[in-house]
């Protein structure tokens, strides 16, 4: 509100600061149809709970919660529901269950259901569990990858070409991962030269959309509109998906970032479930609910029902025997 005093701003309504300074009037409906043009009408949500959330439990968390959960988020309106991952048992035992997971689902017509697979092997093992859509993930940064999957970025490189050449014959659609976008929790900050780099990698393989990961939600505003400003030169925008944990409480103002430079794709976990297994004290995805409640405070549009995914996370706290880590599933739990 260019240089008017903030004591007079607060005494004057809306319509009286029109009439009192008509000059303002511009200003504002132009404010306004910037609003309006700056973040995108209608955001994709990519509901990551059942795997990026479930897969740091430490107690197995039985199939059919797994399933159940599943079979809720579907009633939510969410397009995608990332479901399962198809690795190794040993590396996560979690996930040691994905066959039966993927199975046991009610698949919603809507509803997309993508697993990770990170090799041929678990390409393979997905497409005989019905999987019609997959993720590979990848990352900036040398040593989480040699962590995460065991070997460099080039090697990952060189597997998920495979892995993509085998799924484009069979019309599969693949999703890329590049963790550690904006830090990594043994090599501290990563240049967002390095992002580009492996998101233009993966795009030109073939991957469709290209998740950028917080993997220990140390972003801020600012680190998440440099990364993106420089893998936005190498990857168009509508092919990225933001993908924030919250460790830090940044995760909403990151996606608010990202979606004032035209990110229209939010990856998010009901209840905010997860934490990085390579970084200890980080914290969950951003919770869906959270990300829905902004979404709909400012118009955008998602085709979801936030008090049915509130629904699932209720029901997927009970059955951990936590409460949600949702701020928006909290309040709306204290109001009633
Ligand atoms: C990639 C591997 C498998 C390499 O693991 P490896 O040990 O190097 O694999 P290998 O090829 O040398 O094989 C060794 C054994 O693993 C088996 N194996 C080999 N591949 C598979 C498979 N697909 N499924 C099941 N078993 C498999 C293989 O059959 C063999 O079995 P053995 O002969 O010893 O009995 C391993 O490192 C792994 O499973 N890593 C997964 C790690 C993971 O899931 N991390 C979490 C997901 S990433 C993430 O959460 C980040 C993200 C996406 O959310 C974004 C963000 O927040 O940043």
């Amino acid at each position: 509100m260019g240089n008017i005093p903030t004591t007079v701003k607060h005494c004057l309504s809306y319509e009286q600061l029109i009439e009192d300074y008509p000059w303002l009037r511009r200003w504002l409906q132009e404010d306004k149809s910037l609003t309006e043009q700056k973040y995108p009408k209608f955001v994709k949500i990519v509901e990551v709970g059942p795997r990026d959330g479930l897969q740091n439990e430490k107690e197995i968390v039985p199939t059919r919660v797994k399933i159940e959960l599943i079979d809720l988020l579907s009633a939510t309106g969410l397009s995608v529901i990332e479901a399962t991952s198809f690795v190794s048992s040993k590396w996560v035992p979690q996930m040691a269950d994905h066959t039966e997971v993927f199975r046991g689902i009610q698949r919603a017509p809507h509803v997309r259901y993508p697993v990770l697979t990170p090799n041929m092997q678990g390409f393979q093992d997905a497409v005989a569990a019905g999987a019609t859509e997959i993720a590979v993930f990848g990352s900036a940064s040398e040593t989480f990858s040699r962590r995460n999957i065991n070997c460099s970025i080039d090697e990952s490189m060189l597997r998920f070409q495979e892995v993509i050449n085998a799924a484009k014959q069979r019309q599969i659609p693949v999703r890329g991962y590049v963790s550690c976008a904006l830090g990594c929790p043994y090599e501290g900050s990563v240049e967002p030269s390095k992002v580009a780099e492996v998101a233009k990698r993966l795009y030109e393989m073939g991957c469709y959309e290209i998740s950028l990961g917080d993997t220990i939600g140390v972003g801020t505003p600012g680190s998440m509109f440099k990364m993106l400003q420089t893998v936005m030169k190498d990857v168009p925008v509508n092919a990225l998906a933001v993908h924030c944990h919250d460790t830090y409480g940044q995760a909403l103002p990151n996606i608010l970032t990202a979606l004032q430079m035209g990110v229209s794709v939010v990856d998010s976990a009901v209840a905010s479930l997860g934490g990085c297994p390579h970084a200890r004290g980080s914290t969950g995805n951003v919770s869906t609910e959270d990300v829905l409640y902004m979404l709909h405070g400012m118009d955008i549009q998602t085709g979801v029902d936030l008090n049915k995914v509130i629904e699932a996370g209720d029901f997927i706290c009970t059955a951990l025997g936590r409460q949600t880590n949702s701020r928006v599933a909290q309040a709306k739990g204290r109001m009633l």
